[in-house]
């Protein structure tokens, strides 16, 4: 059945994805930005767009909507960790407007783009739900704190929610792809050299207790990522907040990532070691068993090399 929802942050880059996806799908897509890290050109035709910020989300939603994928918000690890209030405004203060809109306009689905880094250093690996979250960073912890209100909007209101907690998204689907700007993500950074656009990696830290001493990482394709988003869609439930990893369960050490791009490229990336960046814990692997079972996911697009591949495309296209 063909429903109406309203994605936030549509602009951006998942946000830009999972929109395209739900237009594939024959659903009515909305998409509310504020443009602060996206692209107008991020939104896919077929979509509605909206230039406003999720602080004024009460002005556009009403109850014609069946449910709202929530995406906006800042996402910068090490930002947060020397700018924590810009992240307190925008992802909690942001999304309480948001909840307040929905609650008002009787908007009572919402999919959340949760994180890895909620849990912090993980006191195992992989990592399940309900492993202890302490965040290393501001950001995680605003994200940590929008989910323990949704937790409470569901048990109060009969919200239903899923957030879905993804490892390190990557790759590119068609024409949609990977481009912050300034860019910080490893994936698009290291294609950049490639490119020949920037003239080494810099490696953040080599003293970290990993096997090559470089943080590890579960790298997850952004369609594969997309697809869960259509079946949390399917699965809330009224009153319940449902809480699911999103990665392949396989670590990838920020050197192995080089390597990779090396092989895909076919063109030398030089490195430097630099110092380690503020917040970022050793090791994030995901273990996704309660997507698996509660969303019936089942990624398809796991090979490391696929996913930088696919990423390559992209900058190609994208560095014309
Ligand atoms: N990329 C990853 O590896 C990753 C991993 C885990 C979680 N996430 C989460 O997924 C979501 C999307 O990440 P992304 O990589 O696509 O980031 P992105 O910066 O490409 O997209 C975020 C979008 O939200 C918009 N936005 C931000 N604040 C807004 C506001 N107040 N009002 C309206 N629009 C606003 C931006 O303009 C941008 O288009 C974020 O919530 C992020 O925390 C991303
Ligand atoms: O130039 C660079 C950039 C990154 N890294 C390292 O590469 C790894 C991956 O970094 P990055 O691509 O910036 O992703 P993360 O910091 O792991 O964070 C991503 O993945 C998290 C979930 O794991 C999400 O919450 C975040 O939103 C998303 O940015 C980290 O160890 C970084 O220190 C480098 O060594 N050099």
């Amino acid at each position: 059945m063909s429903g109406k929802y309203l994605v936030t942050g549509g602009a951006g880059y998942v946000g830009g994805v999972v929109a395209q996806h739900l237009v594939e799908a024959g659903h009515e897509v909305v998409v509310l930005d504020n443009l602060s890290t996206g692209f107008r050109e991020g939104v896919p035709a077929g979509a509605a767009f909206i230039e406003g910020d999720i602080r004024d989300a009460a002005q556009w939603l009403d109850d014609s909507y069946d449910a709202v994928l929530h995406f906006a918000a800042f996402s910068q690890v090490g930002e947060s960790v020397v700018k924590p209030e810009k992240y307190w405004d925008n992802n909690v203060g942001g999304t309480m407007a948001l909840l307040a809109a929905m609650r008002g306009a009787g908007v009572r689905k919402l999919v959340f783009s949760s994180t890895a880094a909620t849990y912090g250093e993980p006191v195992s690996t992989p990592i399940t739900e309900s492993d202890p979250t302490a965040p290393t960073s501001p950001y995680g912890a605003s994200k940590l704190a929008v989910d323990h209100m949704i937790t409470g909007e569901a048990a109060a209101h009969g919200l239903g929610a899923v957030s879905l907690r993804y490892f390190n998204v990557a790759g590119a689907y068609g024409s949609c792809g990977e481009r912050h700007d300034p860019e910080s993500h490893l994936i698009p950074l290291v294609l950049q050299v490639a490119l020949g656009r920037r003239e080494a990696i810099s490696v953040f830290g080599d003293d970290y207790p990993t096997p090559d001493g470089t943080c590890v990482r579960d790298y997850i394709h952004v369609a594969d990522l997309a697809e869960a988003h259509l079946l949390a869609l399917d699965a809330a439930t009224p009153g319940e907040h449902l809480i699911c990893n999103l990665g392949n369960g396989n670590g990838f050490s920020v050197r192995e990532v080089i390597e990779t791009v090396r092989k895909v490229t076919g063109h030398p990336v030089p490195e430097v070691v630099a110092g380690r960046r503020g917040g970022d814990p050793a090791v994030l692997v995901a273990s996704a068993a309660t997507a698996r079972e509660r969303l019936g996911w089942n990624p398809s697009r796991a090979d490391l090399a696929g996913i930088v591949a696919d990423a390559w495309a992209f900058a190609q296209q994208h560095a014309k």
